[in-house]
């Protein structure tokens, strides 16, 4: 059984889907100030040095045992975007969006006692259609609070379709993971049936 360092519903209802046995522990990782320490790293690398660290976090308590570790973020217009800390954030990331193309990097990182055995990253791109401000308010009424645990202020698999035109990449990526990617390297680790 793999130890998933992840409080993310969304990667839980991912590995539940997907038979992978895990048990979830909180990473403690302040990922703001690793942020702050990355400004001007790609969005792809980014979420993979993340990844890592909240692997390294949870690897550290559960010796020998496989750690996996996620982080997703949003970059639109060379900015990123982490989950929004309130309505009116949620709404102004919103308003910056319209219309633009979003970059979703989610990466996956498996540790064995501090040992990153596999990383991956992966990109999905998304057009955002031009949102009005009366659609966005109608929106968060519906999506707020759900959506305040997304990056990009979606839940694709709700009413977070709305805001699109076109997306390219994996749904999986969309949602927070590489799973495909990562099932293989669970098949290769002997976590899961080849
Ligand atoms: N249900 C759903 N969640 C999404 C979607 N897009 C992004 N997310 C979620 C997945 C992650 O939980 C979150 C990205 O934030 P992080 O990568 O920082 O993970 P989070 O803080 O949720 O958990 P963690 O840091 O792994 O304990 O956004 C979506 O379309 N549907």
């Amino acid at each position: 059984m793999i130890v998933l360092a992840s409080q993310s519903a969304s990667r839980k209802a991912m590995l539940d889907a997907a038979g992978v046995a895990y048990e979830a522990l909180a990473a403690d990782v302040d990922e703001g100030a690793i942020k702050r320490e990355l400004i001007g790293i790609p969005g792809g690398e980014v979420v993979l040095i993340l990844a890592e660290a909240k692997a390294l976090a949870v690897s550290a308590m559960m010796p020998g045992r496989l750690v996996l570790g996620g982080d997703s973020l949003v970059e639109v217009c060379g900015r990123s975007f982490d989950k929004p800390a309130s309505r009116e954030e949620a709404a102004a990331h919103l308003r910056f969006f319209s219309g633009q193309t979003m970059l979703l990097h989610s990466a996956a990182v498996l540790m064995r006692d501090g040992m990153a055995v596999w990383r991956h990253t992966e990109t999905a791109t998304l057009k955002v259609r031009r949102l009005s401000d009366s659609f966005i308010d109608s929106y968060l009424d519906r999506e707020w609070p759900a959506v305040s645990g997304c990056v990009g202020v979606f839940r694709i698999e709700a009413l977070g379709v709305q805001l699109f035109e076109t997306i390219e990449g994996s749904h999986f990526t969309v949602l927070g993971m590489p799973l495909l990617a990562l099932l293989g390297a669970l098949r290769a680790q002997g976590e899961l049936a080849a």
